[in-house]
């Protein structure tokens, strides 16, 4: 496939060496300065941008019909608008918080907890996420995603960045040099904590995850999620 890379960060330079060792050819790299570009030359479109630039970044995938995969973080006020604009121009459209199968597998184990562990009143939840320090939004995408996991599944019906009550699940993001990405979650009562978590050790699952997003994409219409792409 001609694929074409919206964000040549630390994720877009990591999906290209993935996407080539994968036969795929990269024909545009698009990245902040690059405002003129045809993105109709590709086949598909994979945004690592950033949170201000990832709905206009999709928007122009969409209405060019070119199939698009953005698995940046931190517009999702803006998502309902992307689904319908997709709807309106029979589009193609996978965003997911976190492209890794690891995390993805996670994301199951988490509801499953959350399910078995709510109707036990002696146990709280809370969460906790470590990055790098160049992360511009707090808390991450994949922090949301496990949070509106338990709040599915629970008695909890909000989250809330470091602070938490009966309804409400605590968000802790620390922030350290060089981090991939780390998710946990902790249920603690009076006597014990139960804990999961899910640490990366480099950006290679996410990467290789988004790549398989877009192979799988290419072709079809409609709006996706990872969940339709592995089948869980
Ligand atoms: N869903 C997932 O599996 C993952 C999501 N992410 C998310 O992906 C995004 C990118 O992450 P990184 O590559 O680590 O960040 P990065 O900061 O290394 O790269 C972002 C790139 O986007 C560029 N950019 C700025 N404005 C742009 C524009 N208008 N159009 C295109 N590019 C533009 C920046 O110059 C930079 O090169 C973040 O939102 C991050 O949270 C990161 C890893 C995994
Ligand atoms: O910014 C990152 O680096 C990451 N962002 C995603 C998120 O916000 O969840 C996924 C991963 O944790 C790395």
């Amino acid at each position: 496939m001609k694929i074409a890379l919206l964000g040549y960060g630390k994720m877009g330079k990591t999906i290209e060496k993935i996407a080539l060792e994968r036969g795929h050819s990269i024909v545009l790299k698009v990245d902040k300065e690059d405002t003129n570009y045809d993105i109709s030359v590709a086949d598909v479109a994979i945004d690592f941008s950033i949170p201000s630039a990832a709905v206009n970044n999709i928007t122009t995938c969409i209405n060019a019909g070119v199939p698009v995969v953005s698995g940046t973080t931190g517009w999702l006020d803006q998502y309902n608008d992307i689904l319908q604009l997709c709807k309106e121009k029979k589009g193609s459209f996978i965003y997911a918080s976190n492209f890794s199968l690891g995390v993805n597998l996670f994301f199951e184990l988490n509801k499953k907890l959350a399910q078995m562990i709510s109707p036990i009143k002696e146990y709280d939840v809370s969460m906790e996420e470590i990055h790098h320090t160049q992360k511009l939004d707090a808390p991450s995408g994949t922090a949301i995603t496990l949070a509106e996991g338990v709040i599915e599944h629970s008695a909890k019906t909000a989250w809330k960045l470091d602070e938490g009550d009966i309804n409400t699940i605590p968000i802790t993001a620390v922030r350290e040099a060089d981090v991939p990405g780390t998710h946990s979650i902790a249920y603690t009562s009076e006597v014990d904590t139960i804990e999961i978590k899910h640490t990366a050790h480099n950006r290679h699952g996410f990467a290789l995850g988004a790549v398989v997003a877009s192979e799988w994409l290419h072709g079809k219409t409609g709006v996706f999620s990872m969940k339709d792409v592995l089948g869980l």
